[in-house]
């Protein structure tokens, strides 16, 4: 089926949820120290973050993190990682402190009890988590397809190690305990193929085959362009 990409919208809807996002954090920077924000990898946040990079705040005081990760070396082509270094820790938001999601580890098995501990540490309720989803329902890296859903669906840690056949690199995720522990959520999306996929998921229950049924619920703002 034809996607008509339409990129002036697209970057609107990245400016608009930029500016949502940096009132959020100013208004939780005027009342604590330091705030969290969660953001994904992927495609779509790319002008999202760039916009949110270029307004000015007090980000010394503002720690970022991932919603997931793939288990990659850091200037791999595929590390959100790097995605954010270079399209959000620039401009005003190079004054961040980020915090990565991956270690020295041989996997995300090793890895994930320091990354856990170590994300655990920072400032929670987040003020904010900007999640995205894949074609398949998939948010964060609970994949449909992945043994370790339902321990990413329910288990009370804060990261899991997680695999799936529709995906080639192993991956490590915030689970929903720790991303439901936010103030404000978001769910960013883009394109008709998206948009069909969240109505469908709108329309039924089963989390184990749409993993971002779990997310929906009335205080997701819903950011959506063709
Ligand atoms: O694999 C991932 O996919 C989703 C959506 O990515 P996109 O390229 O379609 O924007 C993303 O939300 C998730 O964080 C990422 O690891």
């Amino acid at each position: 089926m034809k996607t008509t990409e339409t990129p002036d919208e697209r970057s609107r809807l990245a400016l608009d949820l930029a500016r949502s996002v940096a009132v959020a954090l100013e208004e939780d920077l005027s009342r604590q120290q330091r705030v969290t924000l969660v953001v994904s990898g992927g495609s779509t946040p790319k002008p999202f973050l760039q916009a949110l990079s270029a307004i000015e705040l007090p980000w010394s005081r503002v720690d970022v993190t991932l919603a997931d990760e793939r288990w990659v070396a850091i200037d791999d082509d595929d590390s959100n990682d790097r995605f954010v270094r270079t399209h959000l820790l620039i401009n005003h938001a190079a004054q961040a402190c980020f915090h990565s999601l991956v270690n020295d580890a041989a996997g995300p098995e090793e890895g994930a009890a320091e990354v856990g501990e170590r994300i655990a540490a920072l400032s929670w309720p987040a003020s904010v988590v900007v999640l995205g989803m894949g074609g398949d329902g998939h948010t964060a890296s609970l994949f449909p397809d992945s043994e370790q859903l339902s321990a990413g669906l329910e288990s009370d840690e804060t990261v899991i190690a997680a695999h799936a056949p529709s995906v080639s690199q192993p991956r490590i995720s915030l689970t929903r305990h720790r991303l439901m522990q936010s103030r404000r959520r978001y769910l960013h999306l883009t394109g008709e193929d998206k948009k069909r996929t969240l109505a469908a998921a709108m329309a039924g229950s089963d989390v184990h085959e749409l993993p971002i049924r779990a997310f929906l619920d009335a205080s997701l703002a819903l950011y959506w362009a063709p």
